[in-house]
């Protein structure tokens, strides 16, 4: 487990981060979600001891990581600025890391198979487009067979096939037990890839949560009526059963779900009230919350850069 207790960075006179307080279990994908410049990278830089932090620190399984003896062995990392030799092999490159860290050839050799570059590892770096270099660098972080992996966006650069194999990997590797901090802005990635959530804005913590909970609530029933009339008598009719309803744009219906309700039980009485009041209905159904509109809601107030008219 990684715990990251009171955790503050100062650059000047501006808090990167400020008492940020999160755990990372083992056997589980934690993702680590922030706006652009939320301090998700200096956390983990911070947590790996490649910045000193101004305050708190960052324990894996109750040691901090300047004091642990065999550092590959309890973290692996691949962060975003990793640095290549581009003239250099992605084999000899991973052989450099190894004998510095006294692990042995054979290791290389796994860990290019892993990654699905054992084919290339005689080719220069610096001819290997940004998703072969992110698979290097996952390569050069499981090297030490880490207990523990920080994964600052593994899967910037990658094609489709190599988002979906990252997933897998990344799913994988913490099944055997590790514990994996990933940061992404592929939301509807990690949406499939994170068991848990640590969700940060302008430095502070927002929340940790698991998934489940993350996404909990926010659900609604959608109707889309024929004409206005439809939708304005259902409206009425869904106000005296109790329901809240947002109108859309004439036509449309938004019922909201109630946390913990049955959502078919609505869906059904929803439907049950357009028979009753005789309302000619073109489509119906439940609609949900995805990672990405939950992030959005949860980190509105906390974006430090906008894009222009949002
Ligand atoms: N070496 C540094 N010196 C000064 N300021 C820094 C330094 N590193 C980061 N910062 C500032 O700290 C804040 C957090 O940056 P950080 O890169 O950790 O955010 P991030 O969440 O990883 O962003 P992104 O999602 O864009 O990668 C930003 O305001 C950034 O400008």
């Amino acid at each position: 487990m990684i715990t990251v207790e009171g955790l503050s960075k100062r650059y000047g006179r501006h808090d990167a981060v400020k008492d940020l307080s999160f755990s990372v279990p083992d056997a589980a994908v934690t993702g680590f979600l922030g706006p652009n410049g939320s301090g998700k990278s200096t956390t983990m830089r911070c947590a790996l001891g490649l910045d000193r932090p101004t305050a708190g620190r960052a324990l894996f399984d109750g040691q901090e990581f300047a004091s642990v003896a065999d550092k590959t062995a309890v973290a692996g990392a691949l962060l975003e600025a990793t640095w290549f030799t581009p003239g250099r092999s992605g084999r000899s490159h991973l052989k450099v890391l190894a004998r510095g860290a006294g692990i042995p050839d054979s290791r290389v050799e796994a860990c290019l198979d892993l990654v699905g570059l054992g084919a290339v590892g005689d080719k220069r770096v610096g001819g290997y487009s940004l998703g072969m270099k992110q698979r290097l660098g996952l390569a050069g972080a499981l090297l030490g067979d880490p207990a523990h992996l920080i994964l600052d966006e593994p899967v910037n650069g990658l094609d489709p096939e190599g988002v979906s194999w990252m997933r897998r990997t990344i799913r994988a590797l913490a099944a055997e037990g590790r514990s994996v901090l990933v940061s992404s802005h592929l939301l509807s990635e990690m949406q499939l890839t994170a068991d848990r959530l640590v969700v940060i804005g302008k430095g502070r913590m927002i929340g940790e949560y698991s998934m489940e909970e993350f996404l909990a609530g926010g659900s609604r029933v959608q109707v889309e009526t024929v004409d206005t009339r439809g939708a304005k008598t259902l409206t009425e009719s869904l106000h005296g059963a109790g329901f809240e309803v947002a109108a859309g744009d004439g036509t449309h219906l938004t019922v909201s779900i109630p946390d913990g309700a049955d959502e078919a039980a609505v869906r059904r009485a929803v439907a049950e009230l357009a028979l009753t009041t005789r309302t000619p209905v073109t489509a119906l159904g439940v609609e949900h919350d995805n990672l990405e509109s939950r992030f959005l809601a949860a980190t509105s107030e906390a974006q430090e850069y906008r894009t222009g008219g949002n």
